[in-house]
Parts: C-alpha cells; sequence; structure tokens
C-alpha cells in the first residue's frame, strides 16, 4: 500500500519558539503534540497542501521554505511525514479546529509527548548533520592535530573517536589520544563518541559508540547510564538499537567506500525502507557520502550522514 502523505510546518515566533498543536479528541493519536499539517489532497503538490493546512488549521497564510526532512514510517500506518521549514506568515496563529497550540523553545520539544515520526524530525532540528569518523591514527600528534583543524574547517559538532586497529595494538596511546581529543573537541563545543569502549566512554564522559558486533549480544548492565549510539548494517541491529534507546544509528553502507571497494552499497531506497521500520530512531546514513549527500539523505529520512574521509581535508 502506497503510505499516506503528510506535509508539517516549522513555524517560528521572533523569539525562535516553535509551534506545536494538540491532536484533538477522537482521532488517532489523541493529545499528542504535533507540527501543523496533514494529509496532501489529490492534484497538491506538498507546498500547496501545506498553505492550505496551515489556512485552514491556524488561519495563516504562509509561505513555505526549505524541506527539513521527509521521515518514512511503516507502522502502525504507512505514512511519509513531509516537513518543510516556514519562511514568513501572515495572521496570528490560532486553534481554528479547537486544538490546543503551545509555542515551545526549541531544547524542550523533547518534553512534548509526539506521535514516533516527529522523533527524527525533532532530531533533524537540535542535533548535527553530519558525523565526522575518525580514521586510524599513523602519528599520534599529527591525527589530534588534523582532527582539531577538520573540526573547526568544516564547523562539525559531532565526532566519533574510533580506531579499533590501533586502540588494541596500542591501548595505552589510544587512551591518552582520547584524552587529549575530548578535552580539546569539548572547547570546540563538539559532542564527542567513543567506539566500542565502555571503559573509555566512562572515564571521559563521552558517549558510547557500539559496534554492530556489540549489538547481538548487548551487555546492559556495563553500559547503563551511559549515552549509547550504534553502526548497523540490518534491520535486526537497528531494532536492538531503537531497543537500548540508542540517541542514534548508523546504516549503511549506502554507496561503495574507499575502504571497502568492491562492497555495493544499499542504495537509497533501501536505506528508506529499513529506515522507515524503527521510528523514533535518528539514523545518520554512511558509506561514501560526503556533504553534498545531505539533502538527499534529509529526503530519505536520515539525520544526516555520516563518513570518515569526506572532512579530512
Ligand atoms: N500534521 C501532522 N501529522 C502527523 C505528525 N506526525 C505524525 O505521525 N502525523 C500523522 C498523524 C496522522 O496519522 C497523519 C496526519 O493526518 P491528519 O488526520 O492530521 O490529517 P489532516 O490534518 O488532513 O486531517 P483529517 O481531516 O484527515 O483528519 O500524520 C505531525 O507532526 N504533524
Ligand atoms: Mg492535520
Amino acid at each position: 500500500m502506497e503510505p499516506i502523505h503528510v506535509v508539517a510546518g516549522v513555524i517560528r515566533d521572533v523569539r525562535g519558539r516553535i509551534l506545536l498543536a494538540r491532536r484533538t479528541q477522537g482521532r488517532d493519536l489523541a493529545g499528542l503534540w504535533e507540527f501543523p499539517g496533514g494529509k496532501i489532497e489529490p492534484g497538491e503538490t506538498p507546498q500547496q497542501a501545506l498553505q492550505r493546512e496551515l489556512r485552514e488549521e491556524l488561519g495563516i497564510e504562509a509561505t513555505v521554505g526549505g524541506p527539513l526532512i521527509a521521515v518514512p514510517q511503516h507502522a502502525p500506518k504507512a505514512l511519509m511525514l513531509d516537513v518543510y521549514e516556514i519562511k514568513h506568515y501572515r495572521n496570528a496563529p490560532r486553534g481554528l479546529d479547537g486544538q490546543a497550540l503551545a509555542w515551545v523553545p526549541p531544547e524542550k520539544l523533547a518534553q512534548y509527548a509526539m506521535p514516533p515520526a516527529d522523533g527524527p524530525v525533532v532530531a533533524a532540528l537540535l542535533q548535527p548533520d553530519r558525523l565526522l569518523i575518525t580514521p586510524e591514527p599513523v602519528d599520534g600528534d599529527a591525527w589530534l592535530r588534523a582532527l582539531e583543524a577538520s573540526v573547526e574547517r568544516h564547523g562539525i559538532r559531532r565526532v566519533q573517536l574510533r580506531a579499533p586497529l590501533f586502540a588494541t595494538s596500542h591501548p595505552d596511546d589510544w587512551r591518552r589520544l582520547v584524552e587529549q581529543a575530548c578535552a580539546s573537541l569539548r572547547g570546540q563545543g563538539v559532542d564527542v563518541w567513543i567506539n566500542g569502549d565502555a571503559g573509555l566512554a566512562r572515564e571521559f564522559d563521552a558517549g558510547l559508540h557500539l559496534r554492530s558486533t556489540q549489538l547481538s549480544s548487548p551487555a546492559a548492565s556495563e553500559w547503563s547510564g551511559l549515552r549509547l549510539a550504534a553502526s548497523c548494517h540490518s534491520m535486526a541491529e537497528l531494532q536492538v538499537a531503537a531497543g537500548l534507546r540508542c540517541d542514534f544509528a548508523l546504516l549503511g553502507p549506502v554507496k561503495e567506500t574507499r575502504s571497502h571497494p568492491g562492497v555495493v552499497g544499499i542504495g537509497w531506497n533501501m536505506f528508506r525502507d529499513l529506515r522507515a521500520q524503527v521510528p523514533v530512531l535518528p539514523v545518520y546514513a554512511l558509506g561514501g557520502l560526503g556533504s553534498a549527500d545531505i539533502v538527499e539523505s534529509r529526503r530519505n529520512g536520515a539525520q544526516g550522514i555520516a563518513a570518515i574521509s569526506a572532512w579530512n581535508a
């Protein structure tokens, strides 16, 4: 069955607060808060449908801006939640269907109970659209300098420290590099994640990025109290990541990568289908992708892209 195409708008006031509407009684998802909008009718473009919905529900005349994210959802209802920024609007929004309205500071959005497909929308508004994954160090000091330069130059706000080979062969050197990287990246305002090692994540107060192999036998007690993220290659792994309440997951490879020549990617259609099985969870696309792919990733329901080599320069 074709998914229902729903359009919704991110409407802001002069203080940067975002408008949520509460679904009225007697409809599905009653009582939950949502971005104002509704179903596209035959013959309408998404922009036309959104203008109409905002006029009907709020009494505003809106100019629809750029797309934010299109979240595919498989169950309980097959739908595509297609969200746009609203650039300008005339008139003050009113709840014309009797729905309650709330102007919510972005950092408080998570306090409102929303439908599952809104999880990735809120994440798209609040969390970085790029995740830098470090390469293996050859020379530790050069690795650290290159990491700092890359973060600075490309405005990166989320980093995964990953070097499975070096961490195994030089554990003490790796620990020292992680300590230094955590200190300096935090000074640059970066959200830091450590690959695989719960002890280091705890010691340096970073998030723990789980390898896909760690998802097959989750060590929930060892990970308790840590922020978690996970690398996934299948629906089963994504479901474990969602069950662990990971902040986000990585899914790929979407395209063939330099590090794995000959391994064919899953492509965007498969990415979208897998992503649709795990509402709520923000998912970065990984594998052969760079900044130029962010817009396409968002059209396929991704938080953005993760890459080892895209921002090394
Ligand atoms: N508008 C909106 N709908 C959402 C959001 N998240 C989410 O899962 N949905 C779902 C709920 C519904 O199943 C569907 C929207 O359908 P709806 O019933 O509100 O559609 P509508 O405004 O055209 O109203 P109706 O006349 O058909 O009742 O999308 C969201 O943030 N905003
Ligand atoms: Mg509606």
